[in-house]
């Protein structure tokens, strides 16, 4: 079996990338959403990325981009996956010569099997709580969502945190799981011991 991945999003200082490196973190998310208290600027995300030794993926996230907004950051910022967390259509997605994954934001009546193949040269498909703000809510969702058999690369997401992850992991099984507020003394700024039990969480549940 193996392992999931593990994506940290929404880092704003140099001190937290560090962290979520040391701790193991297979994909570092930063935020290009201006609305959002993690949002960084792109001179900002130049910086960050640059901390990024081989192997950890750098993931721009954008909500609902204005054309060329992709472009410029990219210009500057070499990122290597791009999620799209508002509600871009397929084109919108693939546009941008980068892979990317693409976030659902779950809520009953979501078929995610429909959503999904509606995106088909999405690298893998991100589950969020639908909450405000798009993203980064802190809020769980009911995972009974996510239909049996999901074959494409699941992300799982929102309000994930040390004390659930174990849970989600062994129930669902996903590709990857990502965590924001679960690993935060306030938004943007995280804890480096929060990020260690939030990681050995998601070790202990892949055994
Ligand atoms: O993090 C944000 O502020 C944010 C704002 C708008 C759209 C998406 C956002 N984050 C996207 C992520 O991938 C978060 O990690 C995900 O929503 C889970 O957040 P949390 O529930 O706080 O762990």
């Amino acid at each position: 079996m193996s392992r999931t991945r593990i994506k940290i999003c929404g880092l704003t200082r140099p001190q937290d990338v560090r962290a979520a490196v040391a701790g193991g973190a297979d994909a570092i998310g930063f935020v290009f959403y201006p609305p959002s208290p993690r949002a960084v600027s792109i001179e900002q995300a130049a910086e960050l990325v640059a901390l990024l030794p081989p192997f950890v993926v750098s993931v721009g996230l954008f909500v609902n981009p204005a054309p060329g907004e992709v472009e410029a950051v990219l210009a500057r910022v070499p990122l290597q996956l791009l999620q799209f967390h508002g509600d871009e259509s397929e084109s919108d997605c693939a546009r941008h010569g980068r892979a990317w994954i693409k976030a659902a934001r779950m809520r009953p009546g979501v078929d995610l099997l429909e959503f999904a193949a509606s995106y088909p040269r999405a690298s893998g498909i991100l589950v969020d709580a639908f909450v405000d703000g798009y993203g980064g809510g802190g809020k769980t969702f009911d995972w009974a969502l996510i239909p049996a058999g999901f074959t494409r690369p699941l992300v799982l997401s929102g309000g994930l945190d040390a004390d659930n992850v174990v849970d989600a992991v062994r129930r669902i099984r996903p590709w990857a799981v990502d965590v924001s507020s679960g690993v935060e003394s306030a938004k943007g700024i995280k804890d480096a011991d929060m990020i260690a039990a939030f990681i050995a969480g998601v070790r202990h549940a892949d055994g």
